[in-house]
């Protein structure tokens, strides 16, 4: 029989409310204060929670907010206040549905109902696997990583995640969440590198009201949001090391305070935490704690560069190219020959990042159906990585001729002159004259070769 809890300082509410529902099957317990629930929460669970907001003590959104970051509920709340502020509040902070009081009883046990149908069908319908574990590799190093991944998924400890920027960090963190017994609570994340380093404590942390300006409510850190699932710690290596200092009194002890609090709160969160750079050199150079990474650092994977497995470079160029082409609604394309063996050789400061940019612009730039190298030499172009670009047209050329096709210098040169004109005009916002003197050609020359790359285009397409 589902539980449903009410929460009223008003008798009568509650009581209309509580056999309203029994009649309609459900077994109901009555508060009348937000304390009481939280209370009762210590030995059961509600399966769903209708509350009003103003009650003597905490209020219906703090009572809320709480069982919302704890994962229970759903809540409906309803009131008397219908301004837009409260009823914002409340969606804010995660309720299911707001009742205007006084209300319709008959309406009232439909909102339950329809928040509990809703609440079984998010827990009913699996994510696919395809959803939830877009890594991709066949080679022997990717192999490893999944096989490391399952174990080390299945036990309980912190993992530390290392790899050059772009090659899966991420993925890895949220696939060990998902494979875990955790999955179903929340998976949070906290990038370390994207927070001012003055606001990381409130975020990892929380803060009471008025701990420092600006402090106006009581705000939960990412550490009590990620109750019962996973913290994921992104760029660990630049936490500044007076935070480093707090972090690793909470992982040691289980224990924390919020910013500005005196109560110590006790998490069950298990941290998985990413670093691009080498966190035994910081240790040694005194930028980062030992007995923190020894913490972190319990189990180890490590994602290897994409140059160190060139042979998921197909796979994954084919599965990006097909994934652009259905988020944008492209008509799908393919990789020539030469266009995928520049791919193969390329090199990638980015890892899979950069392959995965490549092939979107690919998916949106290449004039036909199968991608030539050609397309990809004059994307290279652009990121001025040395004579790429030439390499690019060395092998656009090799395919051309091996092709037969005619006027190979003639396209090559319209192209040439066309990109580089694109290129100054946009960045000149269409002043001619100052996009021939930022190419080094007079403005006659740059008009002559503006009207040639025209009447090219119509004998062309
Ligand atoms: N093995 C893989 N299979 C499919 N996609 C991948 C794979 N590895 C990385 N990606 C994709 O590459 C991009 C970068 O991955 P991710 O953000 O996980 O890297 P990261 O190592 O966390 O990078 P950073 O250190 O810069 O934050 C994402 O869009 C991700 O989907």
């Amino acid at each position: 029989m589902t539980e449903t809890w009410i929460a009223d300082d008003d008798r009568g509410v509650r009581f209309v409310l509580a056999e309203a529902l029994r009649d309609a099957g459900h077994s109901v317990r009555e508060f009348s204060t937000g304390d009481a629930v939280r209370a009762a929460l210590a030995e059961s669970r509600p399966d769903l929670l209708v509350t009003d907001v103003r009650m003597p003590g905490e209020d219906g959104l703090h009572l809320l907010e709480y069982l919302t970051r704890r994962n229970i509920g759903p809540v409906i709340v309803m009131s008397a206040y219908t301004d837009v502020a409260t009823t914002a509040a409340a969606y804010r902070a995660g309720a299911a549905d707001y009742i205007a009081k006084p209300f319709d009883l008959d309406l009232a046990v439909q909102a339950v109902e329809r928040a509990l149908a809703a609440a079984r069908e998010e827990v009913v319908v699996p994510p696919t696997r395809a959803d939830t574990h877009p890594l991709l590799g066949e080679s022997a190093a990717m192999r490893e990583v999944f096989r490391l991944i399952g174990r080390v998924a299945a036990s309980d400890l912190n993992v530390l995640i290392t790899g050059e920027t772009g090659t899966g960090k991420e993925l890895v963190a949220r696939a060990l969440h998902d494979e875990s017994a955790r999955r179903g609570k929340p998976y949070v994340t906290l990038n370390t590198a994207a927070i001012p380093s003055d606001l990381l404590e409130s975020e990892l942390f929380g803060h009471e009201a008025g701990a420092f300006p600006g402090a106006t409510r009581r705000h939960a850190g990412r550490f009590e949001q990620a109750e019962g699932g996973t913290l994921f710690l992104d760029e660990i290596g630049d936490m500044p090391i007076a935070l480093q200092a707090r972090l690793q009194r909470a992982l040691a002890g289980g224990e924390f305070y919020r910013v500005g609090g005196r109560e110590f709160m006790r998490g069950d969160v298990r941290i998985v935490a990413a670093t691009q750079q080498d966190l035994d050199a910081r240790v040694t150079a005194g930028h980062f704690r030992a007995d923190l990474k020894h913490h972190l650092d319990v189990a180890r994977i490590h994602l290897p560069s994409l140059r160190d497995r060139r042979d998921d470079i197909p796979l994954l160029a084919k599965h990006f190219l097909a994934q652009a082409a259905t988020e944008l609604n492209l008509p799908p394309k393919r990789f020539s020959r030469g266009a995928m063996k520049l791919l193969e050789q390329r090199e990638y400061p980015g890892n899979v990042r950069e392959l995965e940019n490549l092939c979107r612009r690919l998916a949106v730039i290449a004039p036909a159906v199968e991608i030539q190298a050609g397309d990809l030499g004059s994307l290279s172009m652009g990121q001025a990585r040395g004579t790429e670009w030439t390499e690019a047209l060395r092998l656009w050329a090799q395919d051309a001729l091996a092709q037969g096709e005619p006027d190979i210098h003639n396209r090559a040169r319209e192209a040439l002159d066309k990109t580089l004109l694109q290129v100054a005009l946009l960045a000149n916002d269409g002043h001619r004259q100052n996009a021939a003197a930022a190419l080094g050609v007079g403005r006659n020359t740059l008009t002559r070769k503006l009207g040639a790359s025209r009447k090219r285009r119509p004998s062309n397409g």
